[in-house]
């Protein structure tokens, strides 16, 4: 079967250029062999013709208005384009840390106004995050029960994924960037409304990304400026690999559990996605060996909680490794 037609490469549509090489993403119709054999060895692929949110395709700035009911949402505000996710509960142990953006609780018509004053303005940006949860209006339930659930359902139970946790609404400004970082799941990454660029970079890059330690408010998030990388502070960095692909309406980018990513809102026109996230399946009856860099940057996490939840400081973290490892492993 021909390969499905794709949309423009990063290249034709004006986005951040970077020196590191990067692969395109597989696109394939997600009944292809390929793209089966690809989502069972947890590698990313852009799957096409799933129609999971062909209900939601129609969805925008002013249906949403109409439609998403009187409850207040998450509107992340930023001023720069990027908007790096934190944990809240986390700040208090770090005085010193700047939330690199401000949370605000707004009504849907409240976030459309500040949305439209906001077009143009290059000191403030806003990005809409929240769950869609059972508050939206009876036209929103209808797209949401009309989903493909019994399509993700399958996909769900022939990967033995775990519970799907939430779906979170995402609607960006012309050309916001979520810098890179990592989730503890599994992602069917859906695009409804313009475009968006997505670069993975897969668990084994892992010490390349230098993520924040795990106590940290930015704990899964690399500690790298992609537009001015220290390599001084991070040196392997310049051997970073990764893989690209730009999604469309009706994509879907499945995201594996631990892999990178960093996503851009292309430039020309507001971006609408929807994401399914599932806990990882069962720990396997039968483990293999080697582990795989999945399981290890797992282990890593626990090692690092532990060590925390033991010393009960996140400064003596790092010394206590040091003298476990230094002159020694
Ligand atoms: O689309 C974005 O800006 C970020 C989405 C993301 O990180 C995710 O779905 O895991
Ligand atoms: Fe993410």
């Amino acid at each position: 079967m021909a390969e499905p037609k794709g949309p423009p490469s990063s290249s034709k549509i004006e986005m951040k250029k970077y020196s590191f090489p990067v692969k395109p993403i597989q696109r394939l119709c997600w009944t292809e062999a390929t793209a089966d054999h690809l989502m069972t060895h947890e590698e990313p692929v852009v799957l096409t013709d799933t129609d999971l949110v062909q209900s939601a395709l129609h969805w925008d700035l002013s249906y949403l208005e109409q439609n998403m009911g009187p409850a207040k949402h998450t509107v992340y505000v930023s001023k720069s384009r990027y908007f790096m996710y934190y944990d809240e509960r986390k700040v208090n142990d770090f005085p010193s840390f700047k939330e690199p953006m401000k949370k605000r609780e707004w009504t849907f018509s409240k976030f459309v106004d500040e949305y439209k004053s906001h077009e143009g303005r290059t000191d403030e940006y806003l990005y809409y995050q929240d769950a869609l949860t059972d508050t939206v209006g009876s036209g929103i339930k209808h797209d949401f029960v009309h989903f493909n659930w019994h399509w993700v359902s399958e996909r769900k139970k022939r990967y033995n994924w775990g519970q799907l946790t939430s779906n979170l609404l995402l609607i960006s400004q012309p050309g916001n960037i979520t810098p890179c970082h990592y989730d503890e799941q599994h992602n069917f990454f859906c695009q409804v409304r313009g475009l968006k660029r997505c670069l993975l970079f897969a668990p084994d890059q892992y010490d390349k990304l230098y993520p924040y330690p795990v106590a940290h408010p930015c704990d899964r998030q690399s500690q790298v400026d992609f537009d001015s990388p220290d390599f001084e502070r991070f040196p392997k960095f310049k051997e970073i690999e990764g893989y690209e692909c730009i999604l469309s309406p009706g994509d879907v980018l499945y995201i594996p559990m631990y892999w990178w990513h960093t996503i851009e809102t292309s430039p020309g026109e507001l971006s609408i996605s929807i994401t399914f996230w599932y806990r990882g399946g069962p720990v396997p009856s039968k483990i293999t060996y080697p582990l795989s860099s999945q399981q290890k940057v797992a282990i890593t996490r626990n090692i690092e909680k532990m060590l925390h939840e033991a010393l009960q400081d996140h400064n003596e973290v790092g010394p206590l490794l040091h003298m476990i490892c230094d002159g020694r492993y």
